[in-house]
């Protein structure tokens, strides 16, 4: 495969995407991510998502969601709206399954994909890539990125994606024109043009169950905060997506201080971590 080419990126560049709220913002010029996540079968990614977050920063939440898991993310973040509205971004798609959502919730998966602002597609809304009319940034680890890939027509497993992450996560960027975050033990972003950010290796403590979700609900958050300058110019996506891995890196990082990790955990130390962004 070509060598895919790497750009730096640096805290400075992560630094950009954090927006500090000023003296004429309110809730609404700050920023509103929808978010669609959750199911009966894993409610948990709900409240992980949407903990993240609102710990990175913005403006109002709204989530839709199945009763139950609606009833959950509520009695975590009662500042949650569940009305429908305009929303400046969409997380969309974790804790779901593709292969068991109803019609109805693909529909409204597929409504969110087409309404134009930035998207996070994770988990089970990752067979709606390309099915979007915004900018989009998909967030798979190597076997969602092999299944992705084999069902568009390039035959790739998970061993060989996790065997060349900066090639596969490239290749997967330009065959579907969207920015991909591979996320693995060694974490890449690429542009829908190919172009790389490769981010530093996180603690391996992070590889515990739902750690995926807090980082899909940080770069719902960043999409929501910074939707204007991604809409545009969605080459921008990339830095943003790059911008959550470090959030993240340095929220489990400060979570672990060397030992084991909860992924709830991570999302009580998103403050501190867009916090000594900001102070940079
Ligand atoms: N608390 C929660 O609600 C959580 C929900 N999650 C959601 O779970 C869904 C599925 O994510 P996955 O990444 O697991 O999906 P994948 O479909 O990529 O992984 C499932 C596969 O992992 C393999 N596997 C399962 N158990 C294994 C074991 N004990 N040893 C070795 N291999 C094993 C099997 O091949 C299985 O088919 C997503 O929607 C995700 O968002 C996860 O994020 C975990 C936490
Ligand atoms: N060995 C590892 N070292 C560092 N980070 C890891 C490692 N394994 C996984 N991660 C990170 O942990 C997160 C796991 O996400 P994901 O696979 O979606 O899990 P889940 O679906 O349980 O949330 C990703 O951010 C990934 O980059």
């Amino acid at each position: 495969m070509n060598d895919p080419m790497i750009l730096e990126f640096t805290r400075a560049d992560a630094r950009r995407w954090v927006r500090e709220p000023g003296p004429s913002d309110d809730k609404y010029t700050r920023g509103v991510l929808g978010v669609v996540t959750g199911s009966h079968d894993y409610p948990g990614a709900a409240v992980l998502g949407v903990e993240a977050a609102i710990r990175t920063g913005v403006g109002m939440l709204r989530y839709t969601g199945p009763g139950r898991v609606c009833d959950l993310v509520l009695h975590r973040r009662p500042e949650v709206v569940t009305v429908a509205g305009r929303v400046q971004a969409w997380l969309l798609g974790s804790g779901m399954d593709a292969r068991t959502r109803t019609a109805q919730q693909r529909e409204t998966l597929v409504a969110a994909a087409y309404s134009g602002v930035p998207c996070v597609l994770d988990a089970g809304a990752l067979d709606l890539t390309g099915e979007t009319s915004g900018p989009a940034v998909i967030t798979p680890h190597a076997r969602e990125l092999a299944r992705l890939l084999s069902s568009r027509g390039v035959p790739v497993t998970e061993e060989e994606i996790s065997a060349d992450p900066c090639s596969w996560a490239a290749r997967a960027a330009r065959e579907l024109q969207s920015t991909v975050l591979l996320k693995g033990h060694q974490t890449v972003v690429s542009d829908a043009e190919g172009q790389l950010r490769v981010l530093p290796r996180a603690t391996g403590w992070l590889a515990t169950a739902g750690t995926g979700d807090v980082l899909a609900g940080i770069l719902g958050a960043l999409c929501a905060t910074n939707a204007e300058v991604i809409v545009g110019d969605p080459r921008t996506l990339a830095s943003v997506a790059a911008t959550s891995v470090v959030i993240h890196s340095r929220a489990a990082e400060l979570a672990s201080a060397g030992g084991p990790i909860a992924a709830l955990d991570i999302a009580g130390m998103i403050g501190r971590a867009v916090a000594e962004l900001a102070a940079d």
